[in-house]
């Protein structure tokens, strides 16, 4: 997983077309889609289930990795449901469960990669502890898309980096765009998830290939 890839996050795309938005940036060269599950409890905003990412899967098939982010309290009630549906990555909240190690082993059972996601105010001991595929960093604080990237996160992604070692996918989340981008590259991101930054823009296809261009030239 250690290649650079933009996710673009679906929370930002129009729900009446999302076939058709997906569709967009898989044709631009999107091989990820981040799809963003808030329970309205973990965070305020409700937003979409496992029927969603059934959907996906059954539109687009292997084309796609669907990274699952769960913003959601006490995830490991949800990681078979996930599973179920054709996550490819699930990734939770270390501060939602007081079981991180057993959701990560959860998923894993499934033959799915597992993701830890730390929020801005936490740090990174988990990742001391816990052995992951893929370690999130949260660059804005969780709940909605189009919010202002929190300065202080490239180094964090660099100590980040440094605890996890060079093999896991280290995935940057909030405020992403062609500015941003090779920032975050150059702390030691390689996935980048980009929602407002593609799907708020006139056109998707280019504003994904422009984000793309700025963090894989950065590398
Ligand atoms: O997890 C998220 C919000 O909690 C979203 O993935 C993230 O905010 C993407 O939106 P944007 O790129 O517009 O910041
Ligand atoms: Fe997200």
């Amino acid at each position: 997983m250690s290649s650079i890839e933009i996710a673009p996050s679906i929370l930002s795309a129009d729900f009446a077309r999302l076939h058709d938005q997906v569709a967009t940036v898989v044709e631009a060269g999107a091989t990820w889609v981040h799809i963003d599950v808030m329970d309205g409890v973990f965070v305020p905003p409700i937003t979409m289930g496992p029927i969603v990412v059934s959907a996906l899967r059954e539109a687009f098939g292997d084309r796609v990795v669907l990274d699952c982010h769960l913003m959601i309290d006490r995830p490991e009630r949800q990681v078979d449901a996930f599973a179920q549906a054709g996550a490819d990555v699930i990734t939770f909240h270390a501060e939602a469960t007081a079981h991180s190690h057993r959701v990560v082993q959860a998923i894993r059972e499934h033959g799915v990669k597992a993701g830890i996601a730390v929020c801005p105010g936490t740090p990174l001991g988990v990742f001391e502890e816990v052995e992951v595929d893929l370690a999130l960093c949260m660059t804005v604080n969780p709940g909605w898309g189009g919010q202002p990237f929190i300065p202080t996160s490239p180094a964090k992604i660099e100590r980040m980096r440094a605890l996890v070692g060079p093999d896991v996918a280290l995935e940057v989340d909030g405020g992403v765009d062609a500015r941003t981008a090779p920032v975050v590259v150059q702390a030691g991101a390689d996935k980048l998830v980009a929602g407002s930054a593609v799907f708020s823009k006139p056109d998707p296809a280019a504003a994904f290939r422009e984000i793309e261009a700025a963090a894989r030239g950065a590398a």
